[in-house]
């Protein structure tokens, strides 16, 4: 039977650079884990597609969608429904393909309750006034949308002793380099001693 894949959660507070660490990933040609897009209610950002950005959806939707259970997890942030499809990461991940999940802390809360195996990686920004820097000068948000965003992630990053990996996002290559790092690493530690290893030693 095919090992199944491993469930690799990215999470941490607005701005910190979840999507950019995530794009650059995804942008090396050897990276093998499949991202999960998500469902939001949010409103497209400039340049934003539906179906490779996020898939959105209208809150009436999204609520179907959570009446349905089709939903890994979801959560409320910032006035907007974000969720996981679920039947996209559990299909992916019997085809023994590592799932790429980029969320907020309440639902990587709900994914460690439901995937406790899951390696959880936590990034942080280098000072609280990077951080809000980095969500300024995106321009992309509202003073009020800021103001938000910023006051949830003193609580944000609270919780970053319940994930497995801290990871500072200093330069958004070093953090690259520390995930691929910690992928490459935990893949080794899980691997079972499979019999043809122990075949190698009887033959010498
Ligand atoms: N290491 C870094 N150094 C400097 N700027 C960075 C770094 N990483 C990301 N940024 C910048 O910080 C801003 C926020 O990054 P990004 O949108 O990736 O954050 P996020 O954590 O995905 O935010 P959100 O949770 O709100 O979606 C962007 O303008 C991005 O270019
Ligand atoms: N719980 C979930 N959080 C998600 C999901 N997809 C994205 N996110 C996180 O939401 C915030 C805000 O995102 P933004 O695109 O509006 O800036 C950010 O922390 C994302 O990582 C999801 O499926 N579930």
């Amino acid at each position: 039977m095919k090992e199944k894949g491993l469930l690799i959660v990215l999470s941490g507070p607005s701005g910190v650079g979840k999507g950019t660490v995530r794009k650059e990933i995804f942008s090396q040609p050897d990276t093998a884990f499949e991202y999960s897009i998500s469902m939001t209610t949010r409103k497209p950002r400039q340049g934003e597609v539906d179906g490779v950005d996020y898939f959105f959806k209208s809150r009436e939707e999204f609520e179907t969608l959570i009446e349905q259970d089709k939903l890994l997890e979801y959560a409320e942030f910032v006035g907007n429904y974000y969720g996981t499809p679920v039947d996209y990461v559990k299909q992916t991940l019997n085809e023994g393909k590592d799932v790429f999940l980029e969320i907020e802390v309440q639902g990587a809360k709900q994914v460690r309750e439901k995937f406790p195996d899951g390696l959880f990686i936590f990034l942080v920004p280098p000072s609280l006034s990077e951080l809000k820097n980095r969500i300024v000068t995106r321009g992309t948000e509202t003073e009020d949308s800021i103001n938000h965003r910023l006051s949830a992630a003193k609580e944000e990053i609270e919780m970053m002793k319940l994930y497995d990996y801290v990871v500072e996002n200093d330069q958004v290559e070093n953090a690259c380099e520390r995930i691929n790092s910690i992928v490459v690493a935990e893949h080794c530690r899980r691997t079972r001693v499979e019999p043809r290893y122990l075949k190698m030693l009887e033959a010498e």
